[in-house]
């Protein structure tokens, strides 16, 4: 809805020693009109224009021990930590359609709060304006398809490992035989933009040069996402060079550039944004702290990441399974108004032996499946790797068990001895 009165909805889990009530006051005054004393100017024309207001409190089950160190009690205290889930409402004409000014609204200083031991944003309900003013991902899952030339499978790709330390000698065999193996996508690791024994100008023009020659052998450019990390000037210049030999597609690391200039490279870029969102744990990982990725996801879209890393199932990382199938379903959700199609990326110790899980437990596939050491580690060698991965999803989506299609297909089988683990 949009209206004279456009509002922002955020909400948090918090834990805290006051009463939920009062600290949720806190967490209303602070980041709107209050502060920690009364000041003349706060009056209630100030207040009716500007306040934030508490429209939900969900008591839920005390602790003993504080999640975070710092929280001051008040003087009269019964030793618990209360918790619940506070839902607070911005007028959204205090920041306007403005991401980062949004952030430091409902993300801001509050974590910082003496009166809590915890505080986490969980999601946030934004006005149709954000939509009007950031455009979203331009080519999301249906032009990436598009510019990948895949269909009625996910998109199987790998990361360039070792991430870091190739020449551009080494780099260019490597892409060589990753495309004459039928590969669908290929990216730098977040660890490689531009190494100064890599230049990217210089890698740029190989990889490119290799992609060209196995396009024109087998009639499929594979999709490289470069990755053009750097300073402001210098991602318009990478994704110029990117655009200049042919390339597909561009990454950035969000938390890097940070959503403004993601948003900034998304107003003139002319290719799909690869996002990756590493640094993200040290933002989500205490349950007590930071934010969950349904409110997170929403800023990386409406900046403009076509793709978006949702680590992957029975991965390398800390993260459940469950909380992975949640993201990829966060993204398809459309919000303010507007679809903002992104496309899951999972990656993280993938290989042949998690498809099957990974499409049984997600029902699409609709994603990026993206295996580094899963491919370059196959006992064949990498071009066995990729047969491995396409052969896993070819049974996974038939419906047949890996172990009986790996019968006849020597590249999965040897993936599965190398690459299965229990659980
Ligand atoms: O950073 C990530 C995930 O994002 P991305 O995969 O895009 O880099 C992982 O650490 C690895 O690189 C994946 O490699 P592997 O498949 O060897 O675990
Ligand atoms: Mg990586």
């Amino acid at each position: 809805m949009s209206g004279e009165r456009d509002v922002v909805r955020s909400t948090y889990l918090i834990e805290t020693p006051h009463a939920l009530g009062r600290a949720a006051e806190v967490m209303a005054g602070e980041q709107s009109t209050g502060t920690f004393v009364a000041v003349p100017g706060e009056t209630d024309e100030v207040k009716a224009r500007s306040a934030a207001r508490i429209v939900g409190i969900e008591e839920l089950e005390p602790v003993r021990e504080p999640s975070l160190p710092g929280a001051k009690p008040p003087k009269e205290w019964d030793g618990l930590y209360r918790r619940g889930r506070v839902t607070l409402e911005f007028p959204m004409h205090n920041f306007g359609p403005s991401i980062p000014n949004l952030m430091a609204t409902v993300a801001g200083n509050l974590y910082e709060l003496q009166e809590f031991s915890g505080l986490r944003l969980l999601d946030l309900e934004l006005p149709e304006a954000f939509c009007r003013r950031y455009r979203g991902p331009k080519f999301g899952v249906e032009g990436t398809r598009r510019l990948a030339g895949v269909l009625g499978r996910p998109i199987i790709g790998t990361i360039v490992k070792p991430s870091i330390g190739l020449t551009v000698e080494e780099l260019r065999l490597l892409v060589r035989e990753l495309a004459d193996a039928g590969l669908d996508f290929i990216k730098d690791d977040e660890l490689n933009a531009s190494p100064t024994f890599a230049p990217i100008e210089d890698k740029v023009k190989a990889v490119m040069e290799e992609i060209e020659r196995a396009a024109d052998r087998t009639g499929k450019k594979v999709m490289y996402a470069f990755n053009i990390t750097g300073d402001i000037d210098e991602l318009k210049r990478r994704h110029d060079l990117v655009c200049a030999h042919g390339g597909t597609c561009i990454m950035v690391s969000i938390q890097s550039i940070g959503l403004a200039g993601l948003a900034h490279l998304n107003g003139y870029s002319e290719l799909p944004i690869h996002g990756h969102r590493n640094q993200w744990g040290m933002m989500t990982r205490s349950p007590a702290l930071g934010m969950e990725f349904a409110a997170y996801q929403k800023l990386c879209r409406l900046a403009g990441a076509d793709h978006l890393h949702v680590n992957a199932l029975d991965s390398k990382f800390y993260e459940s399974n469950e909380s992975v199938i949640r993201s990829v379903r966060a993204l398809r959700e459309p919000f303010a108004g507007g679809a903002h199609a992104c496309m899951p990326v999972l990656s993280s110790g993938q290989s042949a032996a998690t498809a099957e899980r990974t499409y049984r437990q997600l029902g699409t596939y609709d994603l990026m499946n993206i295996a580094g050491g899963g491919i370059m580690a196959h006992p064949d060698g990498p071009a066995a790797g990729v047969r491995s991965m396409q052969q896993a999803w070819e049974a996974a989506i038939a419906g047949i068990p890996r172990e009986t299609y790996a019968e006849r297909h020597a590249e999965l089988r040897r993936a599965l001895e190398t690459f299965s683990r229990s659980g």
